[in-house]
């Protein structure tokens, strides 16, 4: 069962951190054996990668076929039903628009001292997606992680997806496919975003590496961060609902359990302001959870990590939703523009009773790599910034130079950094004659 909170409960407050505190994620001790991975493909390359894709996802590869070739690939999309191949491009064009209106302007102006100012926004040249193997591998992650890159206009894109036995998923490949992604590689964990960092005989190294992935993907994204930019550290996926009872209580269930049957330790909560509307979600979910298909993780997920919170009025479910700042927040309520405002953090909102998570995790256009751990209070989902940096432009005339440079001169000695100031002085020798 999941935990029932009521905020007029004397222990409500020690009940509430319990729950925020909540530890989801087993975190072995993976960063030793990542260490020794990461540095093993440095050394050896390409002979490093083959012999840890054999023993870990059971599949001899060599050199040649450490990406897939164009004919491999034509071949495993060709294979996707028609019905697949429009949801996926229904996906793949709503993503784009979305992500394309993201995209922010150069800027640049001339201030009172006469100097010219602004910035330019460029792509990083080239990134790495890595998209988890076997069960875990979603096409709709291909879409969210390359498109946002392809419309930032990076050049070159690589994909590095684990085929366990060699087995792939040939909507995977159709996604990829459908982003433009240039290079897909088949390999996984460590030694993949070790590759991808490094570089390998055969694997150019990449600028940016995003995407989930299990305890040793996230340790090699830890490792190899300043050597190549990184996206975020995915947790397990979250989902906080607020719903008055003026909704279908199996409506409800459904979207708690969406996120539960992610993961063991995804979080899915409840928080009403009609206790009995509580009751009825909590019995809609374990009849369900009867019957779904992914049942052992939906229910283990929802009896470790699942609550119901009953509070006295929504502007108290929204101060305790800011507290909780979910990767997902669904707002179920008559007015769910009017709380939506009064939220601050949060990865994604979804306002009103038709606007169910799922919509955003295929279709919306919103990307779906969001922040959890409650990191929405610092951070925010993917987007096509994660592939622009922003370089500076600065131009002085000689007037702007004779305006602001003795500032400079004067900071530079109050720093004792005597070449900088110097470089000022003497231009400005030269102006004053
Ligand atoms: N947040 C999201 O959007 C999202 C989406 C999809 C998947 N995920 C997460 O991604 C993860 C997928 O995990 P997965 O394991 O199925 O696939 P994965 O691709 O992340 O990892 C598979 C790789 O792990 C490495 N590995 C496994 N055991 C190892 C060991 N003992 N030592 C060294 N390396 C080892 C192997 O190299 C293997 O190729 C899950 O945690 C899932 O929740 C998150
Ligand atoms: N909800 C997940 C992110 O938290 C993303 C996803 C992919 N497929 C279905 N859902
Ligand atoms: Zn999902």
């Amino acid at each position: 069962m999941p935990v029932f909170l009521n905020t007029t409960s004397p222990e409500f407050e020690t009940a509430f951190q319990t729950l925020l505190s909540a530890k989801r994620e087993d975190s072995p001790d993976v960063d030793a054996v990542v260490a020794q991975i990461i540095a093993d493909v440095r050394a050896r390359g390409d002979a490093a990668v083959i012999e840890l894709t054999a023993k870990f996802d059971r599949l001899e590869l060599t050199s040649d076929t450490l990406a897939f070739s164009a004919a491999e690939i034509a071949e495993a999309v060709a294979k996707v039903s028609d019905v697949d191949r429009h949801a996926l491009e229904l996906a793949a064009d709503r993503i784009r628009s979305y992500h394309e209106k993201q995209m922010p302007d150069d800027l640049q102006w001339t201030d009172e001292a006469g100097a010219t100012l602004g910035w330019r926004w460029s792509a990083v040249s080239a990134a790495g997606l890595y998209v988890p193997g076997g069960l875990a591998s979603y096409p709709s992650s291909v879409l969210m992680n390359a498109i946002p890159a392809k419309v930032a206009g990076v050049e070159r894109l690589a994909i590095a997806v684990p085929t366990p036995d060699g087995v792939v998923n040939p909507v995977v490949l159709l996604a990829a496919q459908l982003s433009g992604v240039d290079t897909i590689y088949r390999i996984g964990g460590a030694q993949a975003i070790a590759a991808l960092a490094y570089g390998t005989e055969s694997i150019t190294p990449v600028d940016k590496i995003t995407g989930p992935g299990n305890a040793f993907v996230a340790a090699a994204k830890r490792r190899v961060f300043g050597k190549v930019g990184i996206d975020m550290i995915a947790g397990p996926s979250e989902i906080l609902v607020i719903a008055d009872s003026d909704n279908d209580p199996n409506w409800i269930a459904l979207d708690l359990l969406s996120q539960a049957e992610h993961d063991e330790s995804a979080q899915s909560i409840l928080i009403t302001d009609d206790a009995a509307f509580g009751q009825a979600v909590a019995q809609a979910v374990e009849k369900r959870l009867k019957t779904l298909q992914r049942r052992a993780i939906a229910g283990a997920s929802w009896r470790d990590f699942g609550a119901i919170i009953t509070v006295r009025d929504l502007d108290e479910a929204t101060t305790l939703s800011n507290r909780i700042a979910p990767e997902h927040l669904e707002l179920c309520v008559a007015d769910p523009v009017a709380l939506s405002a009064k939220t601050i953090h949060a990865g994604a909102i979804f306002l009103g009773q038709y606007t169910p998570e799922a919509i955003g995790d295929y279709v919306g256009g919103p990307n779906h790599v969001l922040p959890t751990a409650r990191s929405a209070r610092f951070s925010s989902g993917l987007s096509v910034m994660d592939f622009l940096k922003r370089t500076t432009l600065s131009q002085m005339t000689p007037e702007a130079l004779r305006a602001i440079g003795p500032a400079a001169e004067q900071l530079a000695r109050s720093e004792s950094l005597e070449a900088h100031g110097l470089s000022v002085t003497a231009r400005l020798k030269r102006l004053n004659g």
